[in-house]
């Protein structure tokens, strides 16, 4: 119970609900509980009846009223009932999305690394089905404990004053249901949680195969896909049967007990009644009635046992998450506005989860309103430069200097605020085009969408489609083109007007000539702006103030343009064999 210790902020938070859901679920239980008595004293009636004790007139009288009393408490239980739900199953809705929200808030300010070490399907599941898991603790397990327990309490007082030999044989067996029901909801969770697997893969791989369609259809194989799914299916399907198998045993072993227990109330009280220590053949009738009222909350203790312990396990997995640190932390509390210095002081930067050496002494020196080109082999280490700029991992060595402060000692989201960052893969969300442009900048107006595409060059293509900037994106974009996809990510970038400017190798996909285009614009852009370009072309890092080009981690040449095509060496031999490409 350690671990829902959690959950306790937020029964103080809903208390006053709790408690009015317990005073309802006490005064449903109480009329629910006159039933018996008012049948066991009907059957009295009409054994004093056919025994000439009572007159057919007051028999009559006695039975009407009686009638008129059980529907009246029949109809005060229902609509009790009905409160209790509303109040005892709210709340646990309530804490339900309060729980995912406490989580959802977590997961965002976690750092890049936690969903490196994480799998998106376990972020996942920790936020629906643990919370699931958790909610049916908070409501049901709740309301079915404080039900079991008015019951009892409620039905033993009537029970004892009738026959308290009698409430002895009719409890007897009701442990031993409780605990066989206890030990089939573990086996029942056990095979669901299974049969959740076994569900989860198989969604997994039916996503990956829509989404990596077009390479199965290329590579023409649907029929190998098609085996393993039914191979995957197949598997499900025996795990369903399994489950399936040990519900059915559920109910016929409830009917089994509650048919022992009957016909151990009519053995034994009708022995009883035979040598007189019952008085009237009703209190029979009026116990069979109790037995059956009693079973459903005995056996609801052995399936609430197993669902405290599920929602314990699930709780503990939230917890684990929620007690996770970022590993980047906001250490200035107070706004540190930034103006776009950038200094790298022999930096090395090793990635934590594979322990490759990114970076090693790193230096260089960029001054507010100039670019900056980085040129280099695939995995020599731009992107990661880029991305130690933001701030989306620490450094192991050296110092990063922005406005002449170590970066960590900056306000977190001033700094990330101050970024205008392009990734290399351009992510673009299930919205319109307008709004993912827009997510750069959320009060942008219309007009200041249409300039940043026009700037990106994209504002054609986009004018092209029927709905024009309110053409909805699918997953990922995959209505627009791959260089299409790229300039809006650009838009999304500029219309933010950010002091730092950063372009990871955004521009691979679009043709020289639009590249030509869009560089054009971004000079008149990124005038006052600190602008980093990630290139492999020259034609992209030429207009740079700085130049540097990397290889496995290392600075191994720096200058400009001029400088570097008199310099044998990376850039000059790029520089040559793309010029000759071009006039080819
Ligand atoms: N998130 C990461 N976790 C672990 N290792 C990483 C991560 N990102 C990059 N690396 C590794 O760090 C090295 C530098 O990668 P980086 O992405 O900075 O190269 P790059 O020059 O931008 O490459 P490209 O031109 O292909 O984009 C590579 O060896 C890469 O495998």
């Amino acid at each position: 119970m350690k671990a829902l210790k959690h959950l306790n902020k937020y029964f103080l938070k809903y208390r006053y609900r709790l408690i009015i859901g317990v005073f309802i679920t006490i005064i449903a239980k109480v009329f629910a509980l006159f039933t018996p008595r008012l049948v066991g004293s009907s059957i009295n009636v009409i054994s004093d009846y056919f025994n000439d004790k009572i007159a057919y007139e007051a028999f009559k009288s006695e039975l009407i009223i009686n009638v008129l009393y059980i529907v009246g408490a029949a109809v005060v239980a229902g609509i009790f009932t009905f409160l209790m739900r509303q109040t005892i199953i709210n709340v646990s809705r309530y804490i339900e999305y309060d729980l995912k929200n406490e989580i959802y808030k977590h997961y965002q300010i976690l750092s890049l690394n936690f969903y490196k070490s994480n799998r998106t399907g376990d972020l996942m599941n920790r936020i629906s089905e643990d919370v699931g898991k958790v909610r049916m603790y908070v409501g049901p397990a709740l309301m079915y404990t404080i039900n079991t327990i008015t019951l009892f309490a409620v039905a033993l007082i009537y029970m004892i004053d009738r026959s308290p030999t009698l409430t002895l044989y009719t409890l007897l067996p009701l442990p031993i249901l409780s605990v066989i029901i206890y030990k089939l909801s573990r086996l029942i969770n056990k095979r669901s949680t299974i049969v959740q697997q076994s569900l989860s893969t198989l969604s997994t791989y039916s996503q990956e195969t829509f989404s990596g369609i077009s390479v199965i259809k290329s590579y023409g194989i649907e029929p190998r896909t098609n085996i393993e799914f039914e191979n995957l299916s197949a598997e499900n399907r025996q795990k369903q049967i399994n489950l399936t198998k040990v519900q059915a045993l559920f109910f016929p072993l409830m009917i089994l007990l509650i048919g022992v227990s009957n016909l151990i109330v009519i053995y034994v009280g009708g022995m009883q009644y035979m040598s007189g220590k019952i008085d009237h053949i009703g209190t029979i009738a009026e116990f069979i009635m109790y037995v059956n009222m009693l079973t459903w909350p005995v056996a609801t203790v052995g399936w609430v046992t197993s669902l405290i312990q599920q929602a314990e396990a699930s709780q503990e997995r939230i917890n684990e998450f929620l007690k996770t640190e970022p590993d980047i932390k906001n250490t200035a509390k107070e706004l540190t506005p930034i103006k776009g210095d950038i200094e790298f002081k022999n930096v090395s930067f090793v990635y934590p989860d594979t322990n490759i050496e990114a970076l090693k002494d790193v230096s260089f020196t960029l001054k507010s309103g100039k670019t900056l080109a980085i040129l280099g082999k695939t995995g020599s280490g731009k992107s990661t430069i880029l991305d130690l700029i933001g701030r989306l991992y620490d450094i192991n060595k050296g110092e990063i200097l922005i406005d002449n402060t170590i970066i960590s000692e900056l306000n977190l989201y001033s700094l990330r605020e101050s970024i205008g960052y392009v990734p290399q893969d351009a992510f673009l969300f299930s919205d319109s085009i307008k709004n993912n442009i827009k997510f750069g900048k959320e009060d942008a107006t219309d007009e200041d969408v249409i300039e940043a595409a026009k700037n990106a060059k994209v504002h054609k293509n986009i004018i092209d489609f029927n709905k024009g900037y309110d053409t909805i994106l699918g997953e990922r974009g995959i209505t627009l083109s791959g260089g299409q996809k790229q300039r809006v990510s650009i838009a999304r970038a500029i219309i933010k007007k950010p002091d730092i400017l950063l372009f990871d190798d955004c521009l691979s996909a679009v043709d020289t000539e639009t590249e030509e285009k869009i560089l054009k614009n971004l000079v008149k852009l990124t005038k006052d702006k600190t602008t980093i370009i990630v290139s492999h072309r020259v034609s992209s890092a030429k207009n740079a103030d700085t130049i540097i080009v990397l290889e496995d981690g290392k600075i191994i040449e720096s200058g400009n343009h001029e400088s570097l095509i008199n310099t044998d060496g990376y850039y000059k031999e790029l520089y040559t064999k793309q010029l000759s490409e071009k006039e080819m």
